[in-house]
Protein backbone atom coordinates (compact mmCIF):
# COMPACT_ATOMS: atom_id res chain seq x y z
CA UNK A 1 0.00 0.00 0.00
CA UNK A 2 1.25 3.43 -0.85
CA UNK A 3 1.16 5.88 2.25
CA UNK A 4 -2.15 5.18 3.86
CA UNK A 5 -5.20 7.88 3.86
CA UNK A 6 -5.58 6.44 7.52
CA UNK A 7 -3.21 4.77 9.66
CA UNK A 8 -4.47 3.62 13.11
CA UNK A 9 -1.59 1.58 15.41
CA UNK A 10 -2.38 0.03 18.43
CA UNK A 11 -5.41 2.26 18.82
CA UNK A 12 -7.07 1.90 22.42
CA UNK A 13 -10.14 3.87 23.52
CA UNK A 14 -11.71 3.46 26.84
CA UNK A 15 -14.37 5.31 27.86
CA UNK A 16 -14.82 5.80 31.85
CA UNK A 17 -18.48 5.74 32.88
CA UNK A 18 -20.54 5.35 35.98
CA UNK A 19 -20.38 1.61 35.40
CA UNK A 20 -16.80 1.63 35.36
CA UNK A 21 -14.41 1.74 32.16
CA UNK A 22 -15.68 0.06 28.75
CA UNK A 23 -12.96 -0.75 26.42
CA UNK A 24 -14.42 0.32 23.12
CA UNK A 25 -11.42 -0.33 21.10
CA UNK A 26 -8.25 -2.73 21.66
CA UNK A 27 -5.49 -2.94 19.89
CA UNK A 28 -7.38 -1.80 16.19
CA UNK A 29 -4.56 -1.43 13.57
CA UNK A 30 -5.46 -0.83 10.13
CA UNK A 31 -4.12 0.92 7.59
CA UNK A 32 -6.46 1.82 4.40
CA UNK A 33 -5.44 3.25 1.14
CA UNK A 34 -6.31 6.24 -1.13
CA UNK A 35 -9.30 4.70 -2.85
CA UNK A 36 -10.11 2.33 -1.00
CA UNK A 37 -14.15 1.26 -0.41
CA UNK A 38 -13.72 -0.29 3.38
CA UNK A 39 -16.77 -1.34 5.72
CA UNK A 40 -16.60 -2.25 8.95
CA UNK A 41 -19.49 -4.93 9.98
CA UNK A 42 -20.14 -6.46 13.73
CA UNK A 43 -22.09 -6.61 15.91
CA UNK A 44 -24.06 -3.21 18.78
CA UNK A 45 -21.10 -2.30 20.92
CA UNK A 46 -18.03 -3.56 18.96
CA UNK A 47 -16.72 0.04 18.69
CA UNK A 48 -17.88 0.75 14.84
CA UNK A 49 -18.84 4.15 15.64
CA UNK A 50 -16.02 5.12 17.87
CA UNK A 51 -13.48 3.76 14.87
CA UNK A 52 -15.29 6.45 12.80
CA UNK A 53 -15.23 8.86 15.85
CA UNK A 54 -11.68 8.82 16.21
CA UNK A 55 -11.35 9.46 12.50
CA UNK A 56 -13.26 12.41 12.37
CA UNK A 57 -11.87 13.52 15.46
CA UNK A 58 -15.03 13.12 17.17
CA UNK A 59 -13.35 10.72 19.56
CA UNK A 60 -9.69 10.78 21.23
CA UNK A 61 -8.16 7.42 21.41
CA UNK A 62 -6.55 6.63 24.98
CA UNK A 63 -3.87 4.61 23.38
CA UNK A 64 -1.69 3.76 20.46
CA UNK A 65 -1.31 6.45 17.28
CA UNK A 66 -4.08 7.89 14.58
CA UNK A 67 -3.39 9.82 11.57
CA UNK A 68 -5.31 10.62 8.97
CA UNK A 69 -3.97 12.33 5.72
CA UNK A 70 -0.80 12.60 7.37
CA UNK A 71 -2.08 14.18 10.25
CA UNK A 72 -3.59 13.99 13.18
CA UNK A 73 -7.22 13.78 12.98
CA UNK A 74 -8.08 16.96 14.90
CA UNK A 75 -5.37 18.13 11.96
CA UNK A 76 -7.19 16.34 9.28
CA UNK A 77 -10.62 17.76 10.37
CA UNK A 78 -9.50 21.39 10.61
CA UNK A 79 -8.68 20.87 6.52
CA UNK A 80 -11.94 19.53 5.91
CA UNK A 81 -10.52 15.61 5.34
CA UNK A 82 -13.83 14.26 5.19
CA UNK A 83 -17.53 14.38 4.80
CA UNK A 84 -19.60 12.33 7.37
CA UNK A 85 -22.83 10.53 6.58
CA UNK A 86 -25.39 9.25 9.41
CA UNK A 87 -27.81 7.00 9.77
CA UNK A 88 -30.32 9.55 9.67
CA UNK A 89 -30.52 12.28 6.75
CA UNK A 90 -30.40 15.03 9.25
CA UNK A 91 -31.39 17.89 7.17
CA UNK A 92 -33.20 21.11 8.30
CA UNK A 93 -36.60 20.91 7.99
CA UNK A 94 -37.06 24.59 6.93
CA UNK A 95 -34.13 24.65 4.44
CA UNK A 96 -34.39 23.41 0.74
CA UNK A 97 -32.54 20.24 -0.55
CA UNK A 98 -30.04 22.90 -2.00
CA UNK A 99 -30.24 25.39 1.11
CA UNK A 100 -29.23 21.74 3.24
CA UNK A 101 -26.29 21.26 0.79
CA UNK A 102 -24.96 24.86 0.48
CA UNK A 103 -24.86 24.75 4.43
CA UNK A 104 -21.43 23.91 5.21
CA UNK A 105 -20.18 25.47 1.57
CA UNK A 106 -21.54 28.97 3.83
CA UNK A 107 -20.19 28.41 6.94
CA UNK A 108 -16.35 27.58 4.89
CA UNK A 109 -17.48 30.93 3.47
CA UNK A 110 -17.45 29.51 -0.39
CA UNK A 111 -18.12 32.88 -2.74
CA UNK A 112 -22.20 32.65 -3.46
CA UNK A 113 -21.58 31.76 -7.06
CA UNK A 114 -19.29 28.72 -5.84
CA UNK A 115 -21.66 27.29 -3.74
CA UNK A 116 -24.35 27.37 -6.33
CA UNK A 117 -22.01 25.48 -8.80
CA UNK A 118 -20.93 23.13 -6.11
CA UNK A 119 -24.45 22.22 -5.26
CA UNK A 120 -25.75 21.69 -8.46
CA UNK A 121 -22.49 19.41 -9.19
CA UNK A 122 -23.30 17.35 -6.47
CA UNK A 123 -26.96 17.35 -7.05
CA UNK A 124 -25.95 15.50 -10.50
CA UNK A 125 -23.80 13.28 -8.63
CA UNK A 126 -25.93 11.60 -6.81
CA UNK A 127 -28.77 11.88 -9.30
CA UNK A 128 -31.36 14.76 -7.50
CA UNK A 129 -30.59 17.21 -10.37
CA UNK A 130 -33.93 19.16 -10.29
CA UNK A 131 -34.89 18.37 -6.53
CA UNK A 132 -32.87 21.42 -5.12
CA UNK A 133 -36.18 23.86 -4.32
CA UNK A 134 -37.90 20.90 -2.64
CA UNK A 135 -37.87 20.55 0.73
CA UNK A 136 -36.88 17.09 3.05
CA UNK A 137 -40.37 16.25 3.91
CA UNK A 138 -40.99 16.15 0.18
CA UNK A 139 -38.50 13.42 -0.66
CA UNK A 140 -38.28 9.57 0.12
CA UNK A 141 -36.01 8.30 2.40
CA UNK A 142 -33.82 7.18 -0.18
CA UNK A 143 -33.61 10.47 -1.21
CA UNK A 144 -32.93 12.65 1.82
CA UNK A 145 -30.04 9.82 2.90
CA UNK A 146 -28.27 10.93 -0.99
CA UNK A 147 -29.00 14.34 -0.03
CA UNK A 148 -27.03 13.95 2.90
CA UNK A 149 -24.03 12.24 1.45
CA UNK A 150 -24.43 14.86 -1.55
CA UNK A 151 -24.05 17.54 1.17
CA UNK A 152 -20.77 15.72 2.68
CA UNK A 153 -19.24 15.50 -0.97
CA UNK A 154 -20.25 19.25 -1.66
CA UNK A 155 -16.43 20.81 -0.16
CA UNK A 156 -14.28 17.76 -1.89
CA UNK A 157 -13.07 15.83 1.10
CA UNK A 158 -11.43 13.18 -0.06
CA UNK A 159 -12.78 10.99 3.01
CA UNK A 160 -16.04 9.70 2.58
CA UNK A 161 -16.66 8.59 6.12
CA UNK A 162 -20.45 6.28 6.78
CA UNK A 163 -22.30 5.35 9.60
CA UNK A 164 -25.27 3.06 8.78
CA UNK A 165 -26.23 5.47 6.20
CA UNK A 166 -28.72 2.68 4.78
CA UNK A 167 -30.11 1.04 7.89
CA UNK A 168 -33.48 2.65 7.89
CA UNK A 169 -34.13 1.79 4.61
CA UNK A 170 -35.75 -1.04 3.02
CA UNK A 171 -34.46 -3.88 0.97
CA UNK A 172 -35.41 -2.73 -2.35
CA UNK A 173 -34.64 1.26 -1.66
CA UNK A 174 -30.75 -0.09 -0.44
CA UNK A 175 -30.33 -2.26 -3.22
CA UNK A 176 -30.50 1.19 -5.62
CA UNK A 177 -28.49 2.83 -2.90
CA UNK A 178 -25.60 0.69 -2.71
CA UNK A 179 -25.53 0.35 -6.88
CA UNK A 180 -25.73 4.30 -7.00
CA UNK A 181 -22.62 4.36 -4.09
CA UNK A 182 -20.57 2.23 -5.94
CA UNK A 183 -20.82 3.94 -9.22
CA UNK A 184 -20.62 7.30 -7.33
CA UNK A 185 -17.26 5.86 -5.60
CA UNK A 186 -15.88 5.05 -9.23
CA UNK A 187 -16.48 8.34 -10.29
CA UNK A 188 -15.05 10.01 -7.22
CA UNK A 189 -11.99 7.94 -6.62
CA UNK A 190 -13.35 8.83 -2.52
CA UNK A 191 -11.47 6.55 0.65
CA UNK A 192 -14.66 5.29 1.94
CA UNK A 193 -15.38 3.96 5.30
CA UNK A 194 -18.45 2.47 5.87
CA UNK A 195 -20.81 1.48 8.95
CA UNK A 196 -23.24 -1.65 8.44
CA UNK A 197 -24.84 -4.69 10.10
CA UNK A 198 -25.62 -6.08 6.43
CA UNK A 199 -23.28 -9.17 5.48
CA UNK A 200 -24.50 -8.38 1.50
CA UNK A 201 -23.92 -5.03 2.01
CA UNK A 202 -20.54 -4.94 2.98
CA UNK A 203 -19.32 -7.99 0.72
CA UNK A 204 -21.22 -6.02 -2.07
CA UNK A 205 -19.48 -2.10 -1.57
CA UNK A 206 -16.01 -2.97 -0.67
CA UNK A 207 -12.81 -3.64 -1.80
CA UNK A 208 -11.67 -4.65 1.96
CA UNK A 209 -14.25 -6.00 4.70
CA UNK A 210 -13.07 -5.18 8.30
CA UNK A 211 -14.55 -7.84 10.50
CA UNK A 212 -15.32 -6.78 14.84
CA UNK A 213 -16.08 -8.26 17.92
CA UNK A 214 -17.09 -6.51 21.03
CA UNK A 215 -15.85 -6.59 24.79
CA UNK A 216 -13.56 -4.96 24.25
CA UNK A 217 -13.76 -3.60 20.77
CA UNK A 218 -11.54 -5.27 18.43
CA UNK A 219 -10.30 -6.41 15.27
CA UNK A 220 -11.06 -10.62 14.44
CA UNK A 221 -10.95 -10.14 10.78
CA UNK A 222 -9.93 -8.06 7.77
CA UNK A 223 -10.77 -9.44 4.31
CA UNK A 224 -9.96 -8.37 0.52
CA UNK A 225 -12.12 -8.84 -1.93
CA UNK A 226 -11.36 -10.39 -5.18
CA UNK A 227 -14.49 -9.31 -6.59
CA UNK A 228 -14.11 -6.71 -9.71
CA UNK A 229 -15.08 -3.16 -9.20
CA UNK A 230 -17.29 -3.25 -11.48
CA UNK A 231 -20.64 -5.13 -9.80
CA UNK A 232 -23.75 -5.40 -10.93
CA UNK A 233 -26.47 -6.91 -8.39
CA UNK A 234 -27.02 -10.28 -9.47
CA UNK A 235 -22.81 -10.63 -8.44
CA UNK A 236 -24.50 -11.56 -4.91
CA UNK A 237 -25.34 -14.66 -6.78
CA UNK A 238 -21.86 -15.90 -7.40
CA UNK A 239 -19.42 -18.50 -5.78
CA UNK A 240 -16.97 -15.45 -5.24
CA UNK A 241 -19.57 -13.16 -3.38
CA UNK A 242 -21.17 -16.34 -1.38
CA UNK A 243 -17.53 -17.11 -0.69
CA UNK A 244 -16.81 -14.24 0.83
CA UNK A 245 -20.06 -13.87 2.94
CA UNK A 246 -19.53 -17.04 4.53
CA UNK A 247 -16.03 -16.09 5.60
CA UNK A 248 -17.30 -12.79 7.10
CA UNK A 249 -20.24 -14.85 9.05
CA UNK A 250 -17.51 -17.29 9.96
CA UNK A 251 -15.72 -13.84 11.42
CA UNK A 252 -18.16 -12.64 13.36
CA UNK A 253 -19.15 -16.29 14.77
CA UNK A 254 -15.54 -16.44 15.69
CA UNK A 255 -15.88 -13.03 17.71
CA UNK A 256 -18.46 -15.08 19.53
CA UNK A 257 -20.29 -12.43 18.34
CA UNK A 258 -23.96 -13.37 18.41
CA UNK A 259 -23.72 -15.59 21.56
CA UNK A 260 -25.84 -12.81 23.35
N1 LIG B 1 -19.54 8.51 24.74
C1 LIG B 1 -19.54 7.28 25.26
N2 LIG B 1 -19.43 7.10 26.59
C2 LIG B 1 -19.40 5.85 27.11
N3 LIG B 1 -19.46 4.72 26.40
C3 LIG B 1 -19.58 4.84 25.08
C4 LIG B 1 -19.62 6.12 24.44
N4 LIG B 1 -19.72 5.91 23.09
C5 LIG B 1 -19.75 4.58 22.92
N5 LIG B 1 -19.66 3.93 24.10
C6 LIG B 1 -19.61 2.47 24.30
O1 LIG B 1 -18.54 1.97 23.53
C7 LIG B 1 -18.86 0.72 22.94
C8 LIG B 1 -18.73 0.82 21.43
O2 LIG B 1 -19.76 1.66 20.93
P1 LIG B 1 -19.98 1.97 19.39
O3 LIG B 1 -21.13 2.92 19.28
O4 LIG B 1 -18.71 2.36 18.77
O5 LIG B 1 -20.41 0.54 18.83
P2 LIG B 1 -20.98 0.15 17.40
O6 LIG B 1 -20.23 -1.05 16.99
O7 LIG B 1 -20.96 1.33 16.49
O8 LIG B 1 -22.48 -0.22 17.78
P3 LIG B 1 -23.84 -0.03 16.92
O9 LIG B 1 -23.76 -1.05 15.85
O10 LIG B 1 -24.91 -0.34 17.92
O11 LIG B 1 -23.88 1.38 16.42
C9 LIG B 1 -20.27 0.40 23.40
O12 LIG B 1 -20.17 -0.45 24.53
C10 LIG B 1 -20.84 1.75 23.79
O13 LIG B 1 -21.80 1.61 24.80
Amino acid sequence: MKTPVIKADHLDLVFQTNDGPVHALSDVSLGIGKGEFVSFIGPSGCGKTTFLRCVAALEHPTGGSLTVNGMTPDAARQARSYGYVFQAAGLYPWRTIAGNIRLPLEIMGFPKAEQEERVARVLDLVDLKGFGRKYPWQLSGGMQQRASIARALAFDADILLMDEPFGALDEIVRDHLNEQLLALWARTGKTCLFVTHSIPEAVYLSTRIVVMSPRPGRITDVIDSPLPRDRPLDIRDTAAFLEIAHRVREGLRAGHAYDD
